[in-house]
């Protein structure tokens, strides 16, 4: 059988009649070939090395909508990737828009159900007060049992046996009889509305009534008569509002996503999971709870930084090499390359430019404060509050700053995961990959969170405890805060996640400080809290505890937790704070791979 011919050999077998010279060039080049080659092999095996010894960490945030998680996120980056968050801040012009329209029209649609402008509003004002004076909710921290069955899914709240009854302007105005039978409280529900309607029927009634005849009132008719036109003025004026939130909609959502982006027009959205870009990933539909919202929300995902980047704004100052680029009073940014002009010209931001003065007369008017008042409306501690700033956040060339940013208010849909190393690493972080998942927060999410829990380094979970006195938009018949304890109960008791640290964020107190220094008591909502001294200080102490508590009743093993008191919209407070996080993530990594 003939032997098989290498061709390999053939090919380098030395020439037949080789010189002494060529043989010693020939072993020369084949020497330098295997260094090349030696070189190769050991760059590839150095890549292979490195890429096993890549730490990657994961941080999951976790918390009921507008608890923070997004900020929390934007905190991140801003903190640990300056440059890329810089770059972005442009784009958050319009969410910020968008905000100070969702706000004025608010208001607007106050006036509308409102007889505000009429003279009677002080009738008003009085009739209302005699007939409302809400009574405590559920105690939620009691942390006792039998009010609040613990929950092994952070989706369901189970039913209470106390009902939270919320009357027409959505305010909580009762529950608080525990032993109260169903039908009671309907009954007490139904009474409750019909005082309203009762006093409704009066101001109907005091407004259809001809000119006081007294004189000093004949003055007040006349000045509420003009007070009356002026408002009418102005909510004409500002008509163009209702056009410029549907612009600002379409330009927040690129032409060819299919899904919804204004939570109330019906459409679902899609389900299942959409790989959007090697970063990130988008999980879930948004749900009927938050169609009931009408919340503008996007998905959490470079889609509509990409949509808004074709309307950026190319400004030296601002994308210039790390000045800081904050902005002045008048809007306009102060970085270090001064200000440039603007390539692209935002019509929405001149329009809203030009509708400044009025939306600055409306927000101030006294009158207008009062239907806001007796609505219960408060802007001020709402997501996206940009009211006391319109000047400079109409001004043509406004940018916004880290602050603004920080408190824009776009709605989370879907699950995203942000990943990313630091800019300037520390000395144990050098070579991580940060992996942060941001979640949506509202009850009809929780279901996509699930898929997120395996392999996850620490939970931040955000509690806000300035929401005592609030309830969930997707169901108003929920205290918010209670909401939270329940969630973070479901946390802790979930399997998946028993090795997992967790690291809370009692957030919100710079809001809980001002309604606590308001005179608004803790003790009215959360019994348990007795007569303890009402300030932040206490109320954070007495929360932590009751969150520490729950922790170590509800864990099924016992694991580290920290807890923070925090205001993530805060830039220098929250800069600590993330660094301890940061440190203690990375520390307890170190330990579970054995590095340390
Ligand atoms: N004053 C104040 N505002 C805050 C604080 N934390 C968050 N906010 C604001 O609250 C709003 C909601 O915050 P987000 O971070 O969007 O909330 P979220 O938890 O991501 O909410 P979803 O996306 O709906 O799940 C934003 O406008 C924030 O600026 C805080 O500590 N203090
Ligand atoms: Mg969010």
């Amino acid at each position: 059988m003939p032997v098989p011919v290498d061709p390999l050999e053939e090919v380098l077998k030395p020439p037949p009649e080789e010189s002494p010279e060529e043989r010693l060039l020939r072993l020369q080049r084949e020497e330098q070939a295997r260094q090349v080659s030696a070189a190769i092999d050991a760059t590839i095996k150095a890549e292979r090395n490195a890429c096993r010894k890549k730490r990657i960490v994961r941080l999951l945030l976790l918390g009921q909508s507008e608890s923070g998680k997004s900020t929390t996120l934007r905190q991140f980056q801003r903190l640990y990737t300056p440059t890329a968050f810089r770059e972005e801040r442009i784009l958050w012009r319009s969410v910020i828009q968008l905000n100070i329209v969702r706000s004025i029209r608010t208001i607007l649609d106050a006036l509308l159900t409102s007889s505000t402008t009429s003279l009677h509003s002080s009738f008003r004002s009085r009739s209302r007060s005699v007939s409302r004076n809400p009574p405590p909710l559920p105690d939620v921290l009691g942390v006792a049992e039998e009010e609040i069955p613990s929950s092994s899914s952070p989706r369901h709240h189970p039913h209470r046996s106390g009902a939270t009854i919320i009357d027409s302007d959505g305010d909580v105005d009762s529950d608080l009889d525990l032993n109260q039978s169903p039908a009671s409280a309907s009954r007490s529900t139904l009474a409750t509305r019909h005082r309203h309607r009762h006093s409704d029927t009066q101001m109907h009634l005091d407004r259809d009534c001809s000119p006081p005849r007294q004189n000093n009132n004949y003055y007040h008719y006349h000045k509420s008569s003009y007070q009356r036109q002026h408002i009418r003025a102005l909510k004409s004026r500002l008509s163009p509002i209702r056009d410029i939130e549907q612009r600002l909609i379409g330009q927040l959502v690129p032409p060819d996503e299919e899904e919804a982006t204004h939570l109330g027009n019906g459409n679902l959205g899609g389900n299942g999971i959409h790989y959007t870009t090697s970063t990130s990933m988008v999980v879930g539909s948004p749900g009927r709870g938050d169609i009931a919202q009408g919340e503008v929300f996007v998905r959490p995902t470079t889609m509509w930084r990409g949509a808004l980047a074709r309307a950026r704004v190319t400004h030296p100052a601002f994308f210039g090499d790390g000045g800081s680029a904050s902005s002045d009073s008048s809007g306009e940014s102060t970085g270090s390359g001064g200000v440039g002009s603007l390539e692209y010209s935002d019509d929405i931001q001149e329009t809203l430019n030009a509708l400044c003065a009025d939306m600055i007369q409306l927000w101030e008017d006294p009158n207008v404060r009062g239907v806001l008042k007796r609505q219960k409306i408060k802007l001020e501690e709402g997501s996206g509050f940009f009211l006391n700033d319109l000047k400079r956040v109409t001004s043509p060339k406004f940018i916004p700053s880290d602050d603004d940013v920080l408190k824009a208010r776009l709605k989370t849909v879907g699950v995203a995961e942000y990943r990313f190393e630091m800019e300037v690493p520390m000395s144990r972080d050098t070579g991580t990959e940060w992996r942060i998942v941001d979640v949506g927060g509202s009850r009809s999410q929780v279901i996509t969170w699930v898929p997120f829990f395996d392999d996850v380094d620490a939970i931040i979970f955000l509690a806000p405890i300035s929401s005592f006195d609030q309830v969930l938009t997707e169901d108003r018949t929920v205290n918010r805060l209670e909401d939270s304890v329940l969630l973070w109960k479901a946390v802790c008791s979930n399997k998946l996640l028993a090795n997992v640290d967790l690291v809370l964020f009692l957030n919100k107190c710079d809001i809980l400080d001002h309604k606590l220094r308001s005179g608004i008591r803790l003790s009215k909502y959360v019994r348990s809290y007795a007569d303890r001294e009402n300030n932040l200080d206490t109320v954070s102490k007495y929360m932590r505890s009751k969150f520490g508590a729950i922790q170590r009743e509800h864990s099924p093993i016992p694991r580290k937790f920290y807890a923070f008191c925090t205001s993530v919209t805060d830039t220098a407070t929250t800069a600590g704070i993330i660094a301890s996080v940061r440190d203690m993530v990375i520390r307890q990594y170190l330990r579970q791979s054995k590095f340390l």
